[in-house]
């Protein structure tokens, strides 16, 4: 848990998150000539996407490709869409082309074919040396109270996926079926940023912190990435120490 903060409230995480994301991007794109992001969804991350639209005059946001960490198979245009969400907030009010914004589920779509159809996707991003993984330039996490990121959830079989870079999740309880990307692509990005906020995730953040060895480990901790991951944090979701 290096490279940590705790801000007092989501506005002020979301705000520093903004700046070091535009930093991060205006970086690459100058070293590189394009920006991968892949995004999380879920409450957290929206003032930060409302934020990045508010800077719009910071960026070249033609370079910007953007894709997603996971998604609930619902309508673009349903509440519960991380796509919508993040279109609603950032996307649809900067000038990113929209063939650079690829979304992992449209309404009709079947789950384990849209999870295929994005893994072909995936293939156009910069490839570990081995070709066979791709490189995100900034992965956003965010964390849910059991543990789960992106749609990684406890007991599911998409845990143990080491081959395929996308796959379909059956529903958790009560849901809609879920795609997500897979540890190794997670893994792998060149920067893996946490935001977490909200006294829902005070309990699994202390566990994390205590560095709790768990029989079975919680899906966040199953993650090995290759960059020191960086946490944004809020008040509420942390105990002082
Ligand atoms: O289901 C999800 O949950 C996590 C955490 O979401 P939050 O609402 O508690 O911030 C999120 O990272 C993931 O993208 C989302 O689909």
């Amino acid at each position: 848990m290096d490279h940590n903060r705790v801000f007092d409230d989501l506005d002020s995480l979301a705000n520093t998150a903004a700046i070091d994301c535009l930093r991060l991007a205006n970086d690459m794109i100058t070293e590189r000539g394009r920006f991968h992001i892949a995004l999380s969804g879920g409450r957290t991350p929206q003032r930060l996407y409302e934020q990045l639209a508010d800077r719009i005059k910071e960026t070249d946001w033609s370079r910007w490709h953007i894709c997603f960490g996971d998604e609930r198979c619902v309508p673009p245009d349903h509440p519960r869409s991380n796509a919508g969400m993040a279109r609603k907030a950032w996307l649809s009010r900067v000038p990113i082309p929209s063939s650079q914004v690829h979304i992992m589920f449209n309404a009709g779509n079947d789950p384990e074919n849209a999870a295929a159809a994005y893994a072909a996707h995936l293939q156009s991003l910069p490839r570990t040396a081995d070709g066979c993984w791709p490189i995100f330039d900034l992965a956003l996490m965010g964390l849910g109270s059991d543990g789960h990121v992106a749609s990684l959830f406890p007991h599911s079989d998409a845990l143990r996926e080491d081959r395929r870079p996308v796959v379909a999740v059956p529903p958790p309880e009560g849901e809609e079926w879920r795609i997500t990307l897979t540890y190794p692509v997670f893994n792998h990005a060149r920067n893996l940023w946490f935001l977490v906020a909200g006294s829902d995730k005070r309990e699994v953040m202390a566990r994390i912190q205590r560095g709790e060895n768990l029989s079975t480990p919680l899906p966040i901790q199953r993650l090995t990435p290759q960059a020191q991951p960086r946490w944004y944090l809020d008040r509420t979701a942390v105990i002082p120490s």
